[in-house]
């Protein structure tokens, strides 16, 4: 399929003149064919427009329509075949199984959502028939549903230029909500992005929907993605990304008239907590384990384990050799972007010129341009309290090993972190005491708990958690990853007395839905 530089507004394919870019093959350096054309506010105008137009179509969409939508854009995405995976080996640099893999992920995640949608329970009926009959005051009839709450700009991620990005997982969840979505596509990788959303398109147009349901926009720089999130017909933005970069729509979206919420996943060090009975049990297979979750992707994940914490010790010095050791045989890694690669650098830098940071190994040399040489630091607990630059995330293969004097100063290192994504704990059965007066710190500070895994690799599912405390997210009471997410872009609508006729079927008596409600706060299936 031919990538022509166009952006996707509606079912138009449209040239943007308000500037141009190429992707660039960070393998190589080359700037890529062919050139995009920049949009402006124009074209967010044009999006927004035929969003707003959509939505009240959309949103009403029977259950089974919806789902099979989803289920169209999936299959649509398999038909693109070897063409989109080669498009994002070429502008991410990421290696083929990792980007069939993500295919799979995404495709798997629109049909899971396809799934939620037809079953219903997101619709969260509830009724609380009328007590004319009640003294002193009788009960009026009192129903509630869930409703989308309207467009959703999607800003995607460069380092999941699949499952994060055009049809990721803030795609997928909006469009179940019942949302039109306008994507801002992440710059670094155009070419995928407009092969996946011709995809999306494709199934606007087979499945009959208004061609507002989707759009997608590019463009130089941050004026189109701040003009995205002022537009007011957008009601919620969801964004994967750098703190400065969730930051700033964040204050785009409460300027506004009508402030909006914004779904930001930012930055997060996710701490890896070695327990003393574990890491005397098997200190090197955790330190090999670590390195190889440490450069996956060349550390490329927000889910990164960014900071190890352990017991001063020979242990300690055991689990340190073995990880010295795995880390100093990996290989230089290609990076997703040269700006990236810039940060990633540049954070290393900070690290290693830090006076209370110590190299204790990097990886091998790099032999190509972007490429990154994986990196793990030595600190103490109190060089680590007395500056707290040092929990800045550092996006790729480096990390930090605090040695801790014992776990009541690993607990002290954990209040004092800010909110994360993830918090591990390598654990034996003997550690269960220590663990069990650590994890009320771990829940406060992150999304989600892991014992005896690495944090790398979401499941993507129904009691996933990928948020957590600010700056992992701007909003730790919802998840952007799993079936929960859809939540993000609904609310409650409530009718009271509001007659049979014009009620919406997911309230009707009878149940002509089959959901499951809650009559009088009881669940079940009438
Ligand atoms: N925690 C995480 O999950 C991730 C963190 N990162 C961090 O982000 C850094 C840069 O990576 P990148 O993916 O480019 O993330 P950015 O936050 O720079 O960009 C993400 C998206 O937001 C847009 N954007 C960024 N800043 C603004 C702004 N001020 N106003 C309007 N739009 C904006 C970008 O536009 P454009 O395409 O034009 O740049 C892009 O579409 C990495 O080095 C890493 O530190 C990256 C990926 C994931
Ligand atoms: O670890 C994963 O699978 C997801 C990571 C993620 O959300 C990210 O890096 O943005």
């Amino acid at each position: 399929m031919t990538i022509t530089g166009a952006m996707l507004i509606g079912a138009e394919s449209h040239r943007g003149s308000d500037g141009a870019f190429r992707a660039v093959d960070p393998a190589t350096g080359a700037a890529l064919e062919p050139a995009f054309g920049g949009g402006g506010t124009a074209e967010v105008e044009r999006a927004c427009a035929l969003a707003w137009v959509a939505f009240d179509a959309f949103r009403e969409t029977g259950l089974k329509a919806r789902a099979a939508f989803l289920e169209t854009i999936a299959a649509n995405i398999l038909e693109l075949g070897d063409d989109l995976i080669v498009r994002a080996m070429a502008e991410s640099g990421l290696p083929r199984p990792r980007l069939e893999g993500e295919r799979g992920r995404t495709v798997g995640q629109l049909r899971l959502f396809a799934q939620t949608v037809r079953e219903g329970g997101w619709l969260e009926a509830r009724i609380d028939p009328a007590q004319p009959e009640r003294t002193p005051l009788p009960r009026s009839d009192v129903r509630q549903r869930h409703i989308p709450l309207g467009p959703v700009a999607v800003f995607g991620a460069s380092n999941f230029p699949l499952a994060f990005s055009v049809a990721g997982g803030d795609t997928a969840s909006a469009l179940a909500a019942g949302c039109p979505v306008v994507v801002k596509g992440h710059s670094a990788h155009p070419g995928t992005s407009a092969l996946v959303g011709r995809a999306i398109r494709a199934a606007v147009a087979s499945c009959g929907l208004p061609e507002g349901v989707f759009s997608l926009l590019f463009g130089v720089g941050n004026p189109i993605g701040t003009a995205l999130v002022s537009d007011p017909r957008i009601k919620a933005v969801g964004f994967t990304g750098s703190r400065g970069g969730g930051l700033a729509l964040m204050e785009a979206a409460a300027r506004r008239a009508e402030p909006i919420p914004v779904y930001a996943e930012m930055s997060s060090i996710n701490p890896v907590f070695l327990m003393p009975a574990a890491l005397a049990a098997r200190a090197e297979a955790l330190g090999k384990g670590f390195v190889a979750s440490l450069t996956m992707g060349a550390g490329q994940f927000c889910t990164n384990p960014g900071i190890l914490l352990g017991v001063d010790g020979p242990d300690l010095d055991r689990f340190t050799a073995a990880a010295v050791e795995a880390l100093g045989g990996s290989a230089a890694a290609t990076m997703l972007t040269p700006g990236i690669h810039a940060a990633y650098d540049s954070g290393v830098a900070r690290l290693s010129g830090s006076a209370a940071v110590a190299t204790l190994a990097r990886g091998m040399a790099c032999s190509g341009p972007n490429q990154a040489q994986a990196a793990l630091f030595g600190t103490t607990a109190d060089a680590f309290l007395a500056e707290p630059g040092l929990q800045d995330e550092v996006f790729g293969a480096a990390s930090l090993l605090i040695r801790c004097p014992d776990t009541a100063a690993m607990r002290t290192v954990a209040e004092r972190l800010e909110g994360q994504l993830t918090a591990t704990v390598q654990m034996d059965a003997a550690d269960g005491g220590a663990v069990a007066a650590l994890l009320p710190t771990l829940e406060r500070k992150a999304g989600r708990i892991l014992a005896n895994g690495w944090p790398t690799g979401v499941e993507v599912c129904h009691a996933m958690v990928h948020g957590g405390p600010f700056p992992a997210t701007s909003d730790s009471r919802t998840t952007s990853v799993g079936t929960l997410a859809i939540r993000r872009f609904l609310r409650p609508v409530c009718y009271q007395d509001i007659p049979a006729a014009l009620l919406p079927e997911a309230l009707r008596d009878g149940n002509p839905l089959g959901l499951w409600r809650r009559i009088d706060g009881m669940p079940g299936q009438s």
